[in-house]
This record gives C-alpha cells, sequence and structure tokens, in this order.
C-alpha cells in the first residue's frame, strides 16, 4: 500500500511505517501526477483536494486532512469516486482553546485590563468553542455563546454578541452556503456593532472577517478618535498573503498556528492513522503517547505555607508569595512556562516579509500544552482549577 503524507504531519512515520510505503509531500507543491499507484492521501489544509489534483489518481480509496477545517476538500467528489473521507475533528481544539486564552492573557496586560470584569464572546461553540467556554468557566468570566446551529437558553444571537461582548473570540468553519454561511460574518454592517474598547480574536478563518471592512473600520475609529480595536490575528484573509495594512493595528500576529501545539498536530495524525486501519482491516497498535517527548519544563511547585525552595529533580520553584499573586498573574505566569505567544507574534514580525507565512508555519518551533506541566500545589482548591483548566497536577503537603 502506498502512503502519501503531508511534511507537516509529525510522527507519520511511525505511525504509518508498517502499514506500506510512506512518501512525504510538500503541502501546496503537489501535483497530480504524484498521486498514480497511491491509496492513501493524507494533507493539511493548504492542499486543496479537488477534480484537477485527482486526475491521475487511479488507486485512491481513503483521503484524511489532519484537520479540523475541511473548506479545502472537494468532499462531494470524493463521494462521487467512493473514496472514503475524513478529517480529524477535535483534534486541535485543546491547543486552539489555550492559544485563545493565551491571547487574551497577553491583550489584558499590554493594554492593562482585568479579565476578571470582561464578557468574552464565543462565535462558533464546536470542539474548540465549546473547550474555550469550558476553561473560561472555570475562570468565572461571563460569556456570550453564538451558534445558530445550537439551541438553548446560553445561546444568543450573533448581533448580541458581537454587542456586548468585551472580548469576542471566532471559532465557526467557512461556509459559504448553508442557512448561515459564515464568509465574512463580520463585515462592514455589523463592525459598527462593537464596543469601543473590543477586543477582537480571528483563530477561526480569515475571510470569516472581511478583512478590508476591518481596515476600513480601524481606520474611520481612529478619524473620529475611537479607541482602537484591540485585534489579535492569527488567521487572515488571503493565506499565504496577508492584509499587510491589518499589522501595525494588530497586537498580536501569528501564522495560522493557534491549533499547533505538538499534541494538536500529533493528534491529528492518531485519527487519521486510527481510520487507516478501520478501513483497511489493520488492527492499530501504536498510541501517540508513546511518541510525544517530555517537556523542558515538566514540574512547578507553588507552596502557600512556608515552602523553602527546596524541591527536587529538574522542577522549577516559583517563589512563595507567587500564590498569593492576582489569579490573573499567576494563571498568565503558569502558562507562559509551557509557552507565551509573544513568541509567535516575534516570529510573525521577524519572518513575514523574507520567508513568508507558510515558512513561519512549517518551521514552527514545538509548542507544548498545558497538560505538559505538573503543578505541585499544597491548595487544593487551585489543584482543582488549575486541573480543570488542563494543567497535569499533584498535591504536596
Ligand atoms: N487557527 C487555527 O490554527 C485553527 C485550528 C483549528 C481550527 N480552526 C478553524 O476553526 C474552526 C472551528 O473548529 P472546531 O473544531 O470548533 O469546529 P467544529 O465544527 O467543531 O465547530 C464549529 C462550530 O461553529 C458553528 N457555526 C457554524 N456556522 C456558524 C455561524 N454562522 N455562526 C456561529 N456559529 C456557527 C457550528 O455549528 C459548530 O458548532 C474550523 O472549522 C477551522 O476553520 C483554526
Ligand atoms: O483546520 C484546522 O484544523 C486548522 O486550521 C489547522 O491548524 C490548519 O493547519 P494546516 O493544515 O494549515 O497546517
Amino acid at each position: 500500500m502506498k502512503i502519501l503524507i503531508d511534511e507537516n504531519i509529525p510522527y507519520a512515520e511511525s505511525f504509518f511505517c508498517d502499514l506500506g510505503e510512506v512518501e512525504r509531500f510538500a503541502g501546496r507543491g503537489l501535483n497530480p501526477a504524484q498521486l498514480v499507484d497511491v491509496d492513501v492521501l493524507l494533507v493539511r489544509s493548504i492542499t486543496k483536494v479537488n477534480a484537477e489534483l485527482l486526475t491521475q489518481a487511479n488507486r485512491l480509496k481513503f483521503v484524511g486532512t489532519a484537520t479540523i477545517g475541511e473548506d479545502h476538500i472537494d468532499k462531494q467528489l470524493l463521494a462521487q469516486k467512493g473514496i472514503y473521507f475524513t478529517s480529524a475533528p477535535g483534534c486541535n481544539a485543546n491547543s486552539v482553546a489555550e492559544f485563545v486564552i493565551n491571547v487574551m492573557l497577553v491583550l489584558a496586560e499590554t493594554h492593562q485590563l482585568s479579565l476578571s470584569d470582561k464578557v468574552v464572546s464565543i462565535i462558533g461553540v464546536g470542539n474548540i468553542g465549546s473547550r474555550l467556554k469550558a476553561k473560561l468557566d472555570v475562570l468565572n468570566i461571563e460569556l456570550r455563546l453564538c451558534d445558530p446551529y445550537k439551541s438553548g437558553p446560553e445561546f444568543t444571537s450573533l448581533e448580541k454578541a458581537l454587542k456586548e461582548g468585551d472580548i469576542i473570540s471566532f471559532h465557526t468553519p467557512l461556509t459559504k452556503e448553508g442557512e448561515h454561511p459564515t464568509f465574512h460574518l463580520l463585515n462592514e454592517h455589523n463592525l459598527a456593532l462593537l464596543k469601543d474598547d473590543v477586543c477582537l480574536i480571528n483563530a477561526s478563518r480569515g475571510e470569516v472577517i472581511d478583512n478590508k471592512a476591518l481596515l476600513a473600520h480601524i481606520e474611520q475609529r481612529k478619524t473620529s478618535n475611537r479607541p482602537a480595536i484591540k485585534l489579535a490575528l492569527d488567521v487572515w484573509e488571503g493565506e499565504p498573503e496577508p492584509m499587510v495594512e491589518l499589522i501595525p493595528h494588530s497586537t498580536l500576529c501569528s501564522a495560522h498556528i493557534a491549533g499547533y501545539s505538538l499534541e494538536g498536530k500529533a493528534k491529528g495524525t492518531e485519527i487519521l492513522y486510527r481510520h487507516v486501519c478501520e478501513q483497511f482491516g489493520f488492527e492499530a497498535s501504536h498510541q501517540l503517547q508513546h511518541f510525544l517527548p517530555e517537556a523542558d519544563i515538566t514540574e512547578v511547585s507553588l507552596r502557600s505555607s512556608g515552602g523553602n525552595g527546596g524541591s527536587a529533580g529538574n522542577s522549577e520553584q516559583l517563589a512563595e508569595q507567587s500564590i498569593r499573586l492576582e489569579p490573573q498573574a499567576l494563571l498568565k505566569t503558569l502558562i507562559h512556562l509551557v509557552f507565551d505567544v509573544r513568541r509567535d507574534d516575534a516570529l510573525f514580525h521577524r519572518h513575514l516579509a523574507n520567508q513568508g507565512f507558510d515558512w513561519i508555519r512549517k518551521n514552527y518551533p514545538v509548542r507544548r500544552e498545558w497538560s505538559s506541566l505538573t503543578v505541585k500545589s499544597d491548595n487544593p482548591n487551585l489543584s482543582e482549577k488549575l486541573t480543570q483548566l488542563g494543567f497535569n497536577t499533584e498535591s504536596i503537603v
């Protein structure tokens, strides 16, 4: 069996080597001739799987994308050709939810905001949106949830979510059809609904926000002396060529990497591996946990009562007073032991002009999730909250 796999799908050899011959390809450079005699094609979002690509696919039985987004796949065509298709739903949901909270904490620090009295609007409450909601619930943050495909008293209209959100975060798929298309969901008409001091985060798809209209709105705020939007953009209309005029107006810029934790990417590989095994009748004998390396910082100890800094091994000892930091500051300190989104903002600014958007994504440094850090604490309430947020925790006496 021949398995063709995007070069940016981690651990593919480890998972697939005993199922067949594994060959790698560059995501944007895949050409139809490379699909001759291929049985399984595993892509990421930058490969358009359409009629043009499949002209020479004489044996293709399986297409998988190691992503949740499916807007690059002609699913109807695959169904017509009897080619099995799967995405990897949920694989990077935790990665994006962690990234967005990281962004919120940095926006809060940069613009000197307290998150505790803010209303966060989540637009699109699927795998990512609901993961984000769960974490923000732990932090007791007031929410507005907007998802027209879901019902219940907790859901609100887009208009209300835009009007009432101090922080608005987009987590919809990109759709141009259906009852509630998301292409330019935020546009010249409803941008006017945003609060004066709003924080706006997009880690969904660039085209969900009309980037030209956003720029015009930002400029119009300036001329009418309204406060600037506090903007964090991970996704851009027209990738890999983002609208550069938006960059100076964004507190945080990144190159579509919200889902790029090592765990998030690797879970995508594992999900596809399980589907391939099922479809071709193999036993799924490999598990992701056997491949993931230890993080650089694995432990930190928080002592609220008389810690003396004497913890063992490679653990990092935060000062005794850390436990008395404001919750927002403590959380930011812990999260930034794992990863600080300002690193990705710096990569974006340093490399976009010369190396380009795709280069930043392809050379993305390893980033771990909060679960890679064990927080030892003698405060059971704190431990419980940190566990609910996704850290690994241990109690100390
Ligand atoms: N920046 C990144 O690195 C990154 C990573 C992962 C996913 N994404 C993007 O985020 C999107 C969401 O991911 P997910 O895993 O949560 O997907 P999902 O399919 O689980 O959830 C999407 C949710 O959006 C809702 N929705 C659809 N149309 C809507 C509309 N008009 N208004 C409000 N809600 C609407 C759906 O009902 C669904 O609940 C993906 O489709 C992908 O485009 C980006
Ligand atoms: O849709 C997704 O899952 C994400 O946007 C994903 O992180 C995209 O990554 P890519 O496939 O472009 O490498």
